[in-house]
């Protein structure tokens, strides 16, 4: 599970690195399950301190694209950039280190259910930065606890003993300990209360203001992705589209979703099933 763990930046980057060079570049990207294309023709980039996120119906491959991005996916054919590395050209130690620049927030929260909370966010502290003292190491797991809204009460605690909120917070908090410069969520507000969800909206907001985080966020919840995106990216599902066509039906920022010239962006956004029923019985048939 050290995947779910994260770093110290590597270098601090400057306000003319943040408008330069993206960090993330997605070259003609294509991802084939036993035949099955899920992902074809995908080219974009990411700038440094973006917020993007990632929409579209279930299946069309939003996680599989999210787990590109940081290594977890090797793409069948094309590239990936980080930091201008190809990540399918690093050795396993390389990719290790660069690993330790992502931070990963996942649905579950996906907790070590054996270890309390301390020893949860204090986990890639512990695995990354061994020489930390523990007093460090309790200050910085008590910060971050604060910044996303845990009492201090809830360190003695262990996953099942708390809400599924409290755990995503948790989740959030560990995530960010080591200040990665990517950050990835997997549907970070499912399951939640629609305050609880603005609760995760509002920390990730927060941690962008504190300092310039990039991050791809996987979402259905289109309150999300309008509130804490500057940039949103819709997929459509490969297997509904004809030869040629693009995957990629939106690329803009969350105030064009309504307008949006694609019908199908439309009705996305609004809930509308529209003619997709026969649509879906076409596409599986
Ligand atoms: N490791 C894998 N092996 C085989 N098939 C996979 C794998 N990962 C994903 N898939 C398939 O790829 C397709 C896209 O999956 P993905 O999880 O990216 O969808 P999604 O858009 O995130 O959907 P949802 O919103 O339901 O989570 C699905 O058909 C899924 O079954």
């Amino acid at each position: 599970m050290n995947l779910a763990e994260t770093s110290m930046p590597s270098h601090e980057v400057s306000s003319e690195e943040l408008d330069a060079t993206p960090l993330i570049e997605v070259k003609d990207l294509h991802v084939e399950f036993d035949g099955h294309v899920i992902l074809s023709g995908i080219t974009r980039s990411i700038k440094r301190g973006q917020t993007v996120a990632v929409i579209g119906e279930s299946g069309c491959g939003k996680t599989v694209f999210m787990k590109t991005l940081v290594a977890l996916i090797k793409p069948t054919t094309g590239h990936v950039m980080f930091d201008g590395r190809d990540l399918n050209r690093q050795s396993p130690a390389q990719l290790a280190q660069i690993r330790r620049r992502f931070g990963f927030v996942f649905q579950h929260a996906a907790l070590f259910d054996s270890m309390n909370i301390f020893d949860n966010v204090a986990f890639p502290i512990r695995q990354n930065e061994p020489q930390t003292d523990e007093d460090e190491v309790r200050r910085r797991v008590r910060q971050h606890l604060l910044e996303v809204g845990l009492p201090e009460e809830v360190a003695a605690k262990y996953p099942a003993e708390i809400s599924g909120g409290m755990q995503k917070r948790v989740g959030l908090a560990r995530a960010l300990v080591l200040k990665p410069e990517l950050v990835v969520y997997d549907e970070p507000t499912t399951g939640l209360d629609p305050i609880m969800s603005d609760v995760i909206n509002e920390l990730i907001l927060n941690t962008r203001r504190t300092y310039p985080v990039t991050s791809v966020v996987v979402t259905h919840d289109m309150r999300t992705a309008r509130k804490v995106a500057d940039r949103v990216i819709m997929f459509f599902p490969r297997r509904m589209l004809d030869a040629g066509q693009s995957q990629i039906l939106f690329d803009g920022p969350p105030s064009g979703l309504e307008h949006a010239e694609d019908r199908r962006v439309r009705q996305f956004v609004r809930g509308e099933a529209g003619d997709r029923i026969r649509e879906m019985s076409r596409a599986t048939a």
